[in-house]
C-alpha cells in the first residue's frame, strides 16, 4: 500500500492524533502532504554573531554551550531555564519558560546551531524559545531555508516541517510526472519531483523559483484543460434542444420603444443559432452596465415560451430580481404569457401555489433568487436557464439551476467587463458574447473625486439636481466586514442627512438587513419618484435601474474597489440626463488615488478592469472562490498571467490534437483533471 493514496497518518511521526490536526488542513494523504505548499520562507542561512543582536530581531547563530544549564523559579507556576553560550564576539543565554526538561538537552563545550528572537533584558542577550540543531551540522532547523505552512491549533511549523520532510524522503520517489517530456522541455519546466522537493526545501532562490513556475504551469493547465474539456462535453452533447425559428421575435423587436444597438442584434443572433441548434447552449454575456442586457434575456425567453418551453431567470438579489421581473412583465405585457417571481420572503403558501403552477407547466417564465435552485422548485419542461450574475453564482450554482431541466439552454450574464485572459479562466466553460456598445445618447457620467471638506458643496449640488426634478443616490461608507457596524454607519449618515442638510427633502435609507418586503417598498417609491434621495450600502450596486436618478455620491471611495465603483456608477446615466458621479474620500495612498484617476478618466468598463488588473493587489473583488472555480494552489490568476496565457494557449492546442485527451502520453493529466473537478460539478463524463 505504499502509494501516493497512503494515509497520512502512516508516516514516519504522523499517527492518528497528528492525522486528525492535519485533517483539518485537508491533508488526508501523503500526495495532499506534497501538494501542502508553504505560504512563505524564512531565509536562516545567514549566520550572524552574538555581537551583532539587536532587540526584537531573529537571528541564527552558531556557538557554543559554555557553562551548565540553571532552572529559577521566580514565582509559582513560573519557571525559567537559561544555558550560557557564546560565540568569538560574546556571550548569550538561550532561555525557555516552564520547559524544564530543555536543561537535560546541553552538555558544556557541546556546539549549537541556534535560530531565534533577540531579548535584551537586564543587560544579556537573551535568544528565547530558540530552536536549535546540534554538532554543528547543518540540520533541519537552521542554516537553510526554512518553510513556514498555513498551521491550525495545535500543530507547529516545526512539526509539519518534519512530515513534509518524511513524506519527501520516503514518496517522492512515488510521483509520476504528469507532464509529457515535450512540454516539459518546451517550457523549460523542471520535473515535478525536483519542483516539489525545492517548494518545500527549496536550496536557494533560483530552485524556488524554477519550482514554483513548474507547479503553477501545471496547475494552471490542468484547470484550463478542464474547464475546456466542460465546455466541450456541453456542446458537443446532441441531446439539447432545438428551439423553433419564433418570426413573432422580429415583430416583438419592431414594438420595442428603441431599437437594439447593433451590439445588441450580434449578440441576440449568437444566442437565436446557439438556441435553434440541436446542441445545448452554454453561453455567457458580458455587457457594460447600461448596455442592455435585461432586453436580451426577454428575447431569449420569448424565444423558449414561444418554442413551448418554459425559462428561468436567476438574479443575486431580491431587489434585482424583481425589478427584472418587473420590467419583464412589462415588455411582454401583450402577451399571453404567465410570469411569476419567487424569492425567499413570498409567503409560504402563495410559495405552494406558484411552485405547484411551476411543475404543471402553468407559469412559462420565473425570475428569482437562490430560492429558484431549491430541491422543491420542479419545472415542467424547463427549456432555458439564465442567470444574472454580477459575480455572485459559481459553476456550482449554474449547474443546480440547469439540473432542473433536461439539457436546457444556458445564459449567463454579468455587468463586470473582465480581460479576456480572465475571462477564460472564470468563465472558461462558457462561450462568450460582448455588449460593447451604449445605446445612444448616453452621456458620459462626470466623474470628480474630492475629499471630504468639500461635502457641503457636493451636497448643494445634489440639492441642485433634486430640483430640476431628478433624484440621487448616496453610497454609505464601507464598513470592514461587518454588516451590522454598516448598518449603523448607513443608519447614522441618514439622520445626519436629513436632520441637517436636505431637510425639506425626502429621504429613505436601505440597507441589505431590511426585510425583502419594506426593500421592495423603497425600491418602488424611488422608481415612483416619491423619494428624492436614497440613502444605501452597497445593497444599490448591482443592476438597479432609474433612469431619472443621474447623481450619486459615494462616501469613502478609497474603500471599494475599481470595479465596484464602476458598478455603483452605473446606477446613474441610465437616462437622457446629464448625470454625476462625486467620490468623496480622504485617503492618501498612491493606490486609491490612482483608482479615483482612473474613474475621473474613463466611463468604460473593460478599459477599468484591465487598468484593475495593473494596479491591484491580487484577488481584492473576484476572489476565485466566488466563481466556484477550484481553488488554485500556488498559481495567482493575476501575478502569474503570463504563464496563465502559455496554459491557455498549450491547452487549446493539446485539445486540438486530442479532444479526450485519450492518448497515452495525456492519461496522467487527465486523471488530474478528473480528480480536480470531481467534486465541483457531478455527471462531467471525460469520454
Ligand atoms: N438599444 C437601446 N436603446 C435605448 N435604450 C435601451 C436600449 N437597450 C436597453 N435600453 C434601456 O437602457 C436601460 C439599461 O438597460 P438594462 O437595464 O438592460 O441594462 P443592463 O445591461 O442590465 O445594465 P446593468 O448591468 O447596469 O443593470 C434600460 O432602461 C433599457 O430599457
Amino acid at each position: 500500500m505504499e502509494n501516493l493514496n497512503t494515509s497520512i497518518q502512516y508516516v514516519k511521526g504522523v499517527g492518528p492524533k497528528r492525522a486528525k490536526k492535519l485533517k483539518r488542513l485537508n491533508i488526508k494523504t501523503v500526495e495532499d502532504m506534497l501538494y501542502y505548499f508553504p505560504r512563505t520562507y524564512e531565509d536562516r542561512r545567514k549566520l550572524n554573531s552574538i555581537k551583532e543582536c539587536r532587540n526584537g530581531e531573529k537571528v541564527n547563530l552558531k556557538v557554543i554551550v559554555s557553562g551548565s544549564p540553571v532552572i529559577y523559579r521566580p514565582r509559582r507556576g513560573l519557571s525559567i531555564t537559561k544555558v550560557p553560550v557564546k560565540d568569538e564576539t560574546g556571550l548569550a543565554f538561550l532561555v525557555w519558560f516552564n520547559q524544564e526538561y530543555m536543561a537535560k538537552n546541553f552538555k558544556i563545550g557541546e556546539i549549537l546551531r541556534v535560530n531565534g528572537k533577540v531579548k535584551i533584558a537586564y543587560n544579556e542577550i537573551q535568544i528565547q524559545n530558540p530552536v536549535f540543531d546540534k554538532n554543528d551540522r547543518k540540520g533541519e532547523k537552521v542554516g537553510k531555508i526554512i518553510p513556514i505552512y498555513p498551521l491550525t491549533e495545535k500543530l507547529s511549523n516545526n512539526e509539519m516541517i518534519k512530515i513534509a520532510n518524511n513524506v519527501l524522503k520516503n514518496y517522492i520517489d512515488k510521483v509520476e510526472d504528469c507532464l509529457p517530456d515535450v512540454i516539459r522541455k518546451n517550457f523549460n519546466l523542471i520535473s515535478v519531483n525536483d519542483a516539489l522537493k525545492n517548494i518545500h526545501f527549496p536550496k536557494d532562490r533560483k530552485c524556488y523559483i524554477k519550482a514554483r513556475q513548474r507547479l503553477v504551469f501545471e496547475e494552471l493547465l490542468i484547470l484550463q484543460l478542464g474547464l475546456l474539456m466542460i465546455k466541450e462535453n456541453y456542446s458537443n452533447n446532441k441531446n439539447g434542444i432545438k428551439f423553433n425559428k419564433v418570426d413573432e421575435i422580429k415583430k416583438f423587436i419592431n414594438t420595442l420603444p428603441f431599437e437594439l444597438t447593433n451590439a445588441q442584434k450580434r449578440v441576440f443572433k449568437e444566442i437565436e443559432q446557439d438556441m435553434e441548434s440541436d446542441k445545448p447552449m452554454n453561453r455567457l454575456v458580458q455587457g457594460d452596465v447600461g448596455s442592455g442586457k435585461t432586453i436580451i434575456a426577454v428575447l431569449s425567453m420569448l424565444k423558449a415560451v414561444m418554442s413551448g418551453y418554459q425559462a428561468v431567470m436567476m438574479a443575486p438579489t431580491e431587489i434585482l430580481a424583481t425589478q427584472h421581473y418587473e420590467s419583464i412583465k412589462e415588455f411582454l405585457n401583450n402577451y399571453n404569457i404567465e410570469i411569476e417571481l419567487l424569492v425567499g420572503s413570498v409567503p409560504d403558501k402563495r410559495k405552494k401555489e406558484i411552485l405547484k403552477k411551476i411543475k404543471e407547466g402553468k407559469i412559462d417564465i420565473v425570475v428569482g433568487t437562490h430560492a429558484l435552485i431549491q430541491d422543491t422548485v420542479e419545472f415542467d419542461k424547463l427549456g432555458l436557464a439564465i442567470t444574472d450574475e454580477q459575480h455572485r453564482f459559481g459553476v456550482r450554482q449554474r449547474a443546480k439551476l440547469t439540473q432542473k431541466g433536461l439539457n436546457p439552454d444556458v445564459l449567463v450574464m454579468t455587468a463586470t467587463p473582465i480581460p479576456r485572459t480572465l475571462a477564460l479562466i472564470l468563465y472558461g466553460d462558457l462561450d462568450i458574447s460582448i455588449i460593447d456598445e451604449l445605446p445612444p445618447g448616453r452621456k458620459k457620467v462626470e466623474t470628480y473625486a474630492v475629499n471630504s471638506k468639500m461635502k457641503k458643496r457636493v451636497y448643494d449640488f445634489v440639492k441642485k439636481q433634486i430640483k430640476e426634478g431628478r433624484q440621487a443616490y448616496i453610497v454609505c461608507p464601507l464598513v470592514e466586514e461587518s454588516d451590522s457596524l454598516d448598518i449603523k454607519s448607513a443608519t447614522e449618515l441618514y439622520e445626519e442627512l436629513s436632520n441637517e442638510y436636505f431637510t425639506d427633502l425626502r429621504l429613505a435609507l436601505l440597507h441589505g438587513k431590511m426585510n425583502a418586503k419594506d426593500k421592495d417598498e423603497i425600491m418602488a417609491k424611488f422608481k415612483n419618484h416619491e423619494i428624492d434621495i436614497l440613502i444605501s450600502t452597497t445593497v444599490i450596486e448591482v443592476g438597479v435601474n432609474v433612469p431619472n436618478a443621474n447623481i450619486i455620491v459615494i462616501e469613502n471611495a478609497e474603500r471599494f474597489g475599481l470595479a465596484q465603483l464602476h458598478q455603483l456608477r452605473g446606477r446613474v446615466g441610465r437616462g437622457k440626463y446629464q448625470s454625476y458621479c462625486i467620490l468623496i474620500n480622504d485617503s492618501n495612498s498612491k493606490v486609491a488615488r490612482e483608482r479615483m484617476k482612473i474613474m475621473e478618466r474613463t466611463n468604460n468598463g473593460f478599459v477599468i478592469s484591465e487598468k484593475d488588473l495593473e494596479i491591484r493587489g491580487p484577488g481584492e473583488f473576484f476572489g476565485t472562490r466566488q466563481h466556484g472555480i477550484p481553488d488554485l494552489k500556488i498559481g495567482n490568476i493575476f501575478r502569474d498571467m503570463d504563464m496563465l496565457k502559455q496554459a491557455q494557449k498549450l491547452a487549446l492546442k493539446i485539445l486540438e490534437e486530442d479532444r479526450h485527451l485519450q492518448s497515452e502520453k495525456y492519461k496522467k493529466i487527465k486523471n488530474k483533471i478528473i480528480n480536480l473537478f470531481k467534486d465541483k460539478i457531478k455527471d462531467i463524463s471525460f469520454n
